[in-house]
């Protein structure tokens, strides 16, 4: 059974908010990853996110609870533990006056590297990055995508065995996120553990083998995206368009049988049914009453977009953290 390389154990973060008020950010997380997975870790704004991930890098010291990682405590050797892992933080915290040859090597010998790994481990990835022919102009000079790709670099210099990406393709066009999991996912490949938070939906459900959905700075759900779809009580949408739609049609079909839940997606009518097979012929005689044309009518799977809607604020569960 593949090992685990990172445990967390009824992990809690608090603040105070005010004089007298905080808030329990986070408030009880069990997690459990496994070597060589790519986990994601969802939420909606202000779920705890990054907190958690401020504590599981080492920024922050959790209020009670553990965190393992190879079976041991990381607060025990906070200098240990950051030698395992690398961590990409959503902002740009790269030295700009630096090129970016000296970000990779300074970083590399703060982890205690000697001058020629550094420099071997430099070239290493800046040829892996695409960045070699700009690896002496400084930072500044970067495009955002130039830069995001050297945040990568620099957080594997020292060849972490978890890497940590909190929104890692956040404002970079399409070709650059494609080309951005090309390369995590080689990373992976090769061996690396990869933690990941995103707001794209889309990304998790292709890359992740599990992710974890937290909210108001619980664990709502952990599983694989299947895993995660069977939550969904009517997993099934069948999609329709019309010549012309009128708001009345979707009070209508809410009458359906079979059909669990209705939602008017611009002109666009979705209903929710359990059965991947639906009895299409209702539909169709619903349909032929109508003052209006069938244009399209289809039948899909439910995204991990509607998982999250599913299981976090949107959902409407109660926030409760601050006391
Ligand atoms: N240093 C702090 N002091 C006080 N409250 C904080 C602090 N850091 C975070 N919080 C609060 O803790 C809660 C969780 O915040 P966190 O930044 O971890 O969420 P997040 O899931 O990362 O959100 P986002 O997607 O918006 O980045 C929020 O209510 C936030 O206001």
């Amino acid at each position: 059974m593949t090992k685990n390389i990172l445990q967390t154990i009824n992990v809690t973060k608090d603040f105070l908010i005010s004089k007298n008020r905080k808030i329990e950010a986070v408030k009880g997380i069990d997690l459990e990853v496994k070597q060589g997975e790519i986990f994601g870790f969802l939420g909606p704004n202000g779920a705890g996110k990054s907190t958690m991930i401020s504590m599981l890098t080492t920024q922050k010291q959790p209020t009670s609870g553990e965190i393992l990682i190879n079976n041991r405590p990381i607060l025990e050797n906070p200098a240990w533990a950051r030698q395992k892992i690398g961590v990409v933080a959503q902002h740009n915290n790269l030295d700009k006056g630096l090129t970016a040859r000296e970000n990779l090597t300074y970083h590399a010998k703060y982890f205690g590297l000697d001058d020629s790994t550094a420099n071997q481990r430099a070239d290493e990835y800046l040829e892996k990055f695409g960045l070699k022919d700009r690896q002496h102009d400084f930072v500044r000079s970067y495009s955002g995508g130039m830069a995001q790709r050297l945040k990568i670099a620099r957080a594997m210099v020292h060849q972490p065995e978890i890497l940590f990406l909190d929104e890692p393709t956040t404002g970079l066009d399409p070709a650059y996120r494609a080309i951005l999991w090309e390369q995590i996912l080689t990373l992976n490949k090769a061996g690396t553990t990869i933690f990941l938070t995103t707001h794209y939906m889309e990304e998790p459900e292709q890359l992740c083998d599990r992710i974890a959905i937290v909210d108001k700075g619980k664990i709502q759900a952990i599983g694989t995206t299947e895993e995660l779809k069977e939550l969904i009580p009517a997993n099934n949408i069948i999609s329709i368009t019309f010549s012309d739609f009128s708001p009345e049609f979707a009070q209508q079909a809410e009458r359906l049988p079979e059909v669990e839940n209705v939602v008017v997606k611009e002109e666009e009518l979705l209903l929710y049914v359990k059965s991947a097979h639906p009895d299409f012929n209702q539909i169709m005689e619903w349909i032929r009453t109508l003052d209006t044309s069938l244009e399209t009518i289809s039948l899909s799977k439910s995204t991990l977009d509607d998982v999250f809607i599913h299981l976090t604020s949107k959902g409407g569960i109660k926030d409760d953290r601050t006391a």
